[in-house]
């Protein structure tokens, strides 16, 4: 009689809707569930995983758009757990919507639907209605108008040379500009290297940098002095990076003119003047599916083989498939790792086809490679001897 033996499936916990496209991309090796057991890999969007218990087999997070201020980054790599995101996969839809809701505010549309929605038949002709109030909403064009641009990476440069084509001027401001970005950018944007500038000159401001604890309230009376008082303000990056109070106060001083959010809280509702959307910057079909396709292949590509691609907290490291057997070990930055890996190796008679160490920041990554496979308690005495090297975070055995 034929024996089959079915291989184990991965699990990957998915903690909001992921595009089915993305999800395809896993494969019939793998089932998802919302449920954590057993997860080696997490698929994430928004959901806060602050408090939230990390599976204790899970090898990997992917975040499914850009903002990683949801997951326990230092948590992560403390444990060997690396985090992926999908820079610019989301850039193109939040951009689209920072341009619309720029004309939109800029021409009261928001205030004037709102109103026409009021309107009765009971009090008219409602085209008599419409042409009698409609002076109330007299917006003004984009055009010739400057804005500011707080952040040029992804999304912000993208913002910045479009408007530039809408015909405005724009001013830009970045410290940390990544080369890159540097050459997406149109060389018609004024890059100023004072935020204070950027303030002053400004008829609206675009916030497009990320949550931490240096951009945290980054908005508040200090920054809102130096603006016109009607500027417009959007913000499509996160609520925290506005101080809550000044902003109240600001705009019911009218020291600023509108406030527009993909951030709602409970303050910003009542605020005047405030124009909230239920965060809907990446919520495209495209955006949905880009984001997917991206986190899905770069966890399922370390899962299998140790790639890091995209991680915010590991290296960036591209393997080829290995043939016999690989380790991989994420360890802390100091001399004389990747030395004292080969000589665990060789004490046990294993020839080594390749290896490579890369390093960012405080931690490194070492992958070496085997001519031959081992078994498996010679795999555990392995994993074991290098998981008490000083300094050592995690190890995996992959093949
Ligand atoms: N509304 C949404 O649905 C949505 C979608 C995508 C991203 N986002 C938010 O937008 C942010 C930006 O996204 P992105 O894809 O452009 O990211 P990105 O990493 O490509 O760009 C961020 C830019 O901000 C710059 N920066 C960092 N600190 C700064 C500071 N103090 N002052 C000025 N610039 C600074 C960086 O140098 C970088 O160029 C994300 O972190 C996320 O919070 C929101
Ligand atoms: O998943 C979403 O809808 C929003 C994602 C967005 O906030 C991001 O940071 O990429």
């Amino acid at each position: 009689m034929e024996m089959t033996v079915v291989e184990k499936q991965k699990t990957i916990q998915v903690l909001n809707p992921i595009s089915q496209k993305g999800l395809d991309y896993l494969g019939e090796d793998y089932q998802v569930s919302e449920d954590a057991q057993g997860a080696e890999g997490i698929l994430v969007r928004s959901y806060n995983m602050h408090q939230f218990p990390l599976p204790e087999n899970l090898k990997a997070i992917a975040r499914a758009g850009a903002g990683v201020n949801n997951i326990p980054i230092e948590e992560c790599t403390s444990k060997g757990i690396p985090v992926f995101n999908t820079p610019g996969a989301n850039a193109n839809a939040v951009k689209e919507l920072v341009l619309t809701t720029l004309i939109a505010s800029s021409r009261q549309l928001f205030d004037g639907i709102e109103w026409a929605k009021t309107l009765s038949p009971n009090n008219g002709p409602i085209p008599k209605q419409v042409e009698s109030g409609k002076k109330q909403f007299v917006g003004k064009e984009i055009r010739g108008k400057t804005l500011g641009v707080i952040g040029l990476g992804a999304i912000g440069a993208k913002v910045a040379n479009d408007a530039l084509e809408l015909g405005m001027n724009v001013v830009g401001f970045d410290p940390f500009v990544s080369v890159d970005m540097a050459w997406e950018l149109s060389r018609s944007v004024r890059r100023v290297y004072d935020i204070e500038t950027l303030y002053q000159d400004a008829d609206y401001i675009t916030l497009h940098v990320p949550l931490n604890d240096k951009t945290r309230t980054m908005l508040n009376k200090d920054a809102f002095q130096f603006m016109k008082s009607d500027v417009h303000i959007l913000n499509f990056s996160r609520g925290e990076l506005v101080h809550n109070s000044d902003l109240k106060e600001a705009l019911e001083m009218e020291n600023i003119g509108k406030y527009i959010t993909d951030f709602p809280n409970e303050d910003v509702l009542t605020m005047k003047n405030a124009i909230p959307i239920p965060h809907l910057g990446a919520s495209s079909q495209e955006s949905e599916e880009n984001c997917a396709i991206m986190a899905t292949q770069q966890l399922k590509d370390y899962i299998e083989t140790g790639s890091v691609k995209n991680s915010v907290n590991f290296p960036d490291v591209t393997l080829s498939p290995f043939r016999h057997m690989r380790i991989t070990a994420f360890h802390n930055n100091v001399p004389n790792m990747l030395s004292q890996l080969t000589q665990i190796v060789s004490k046990f008679g294993i020839n080594i086809s390749e290896m490579m160490n890369r390093n960012k920041e405080n931690v490194a990554y070492s992958v070496i490679d085997f001519e031959s496979s081992v078994d498996s308690s010679i795999q555990e005495q392995i994993e074991s001897e290098m998981m008490k090297v000083n300094g050592m975070i995690s190890v995996r055995i992959l093949g």
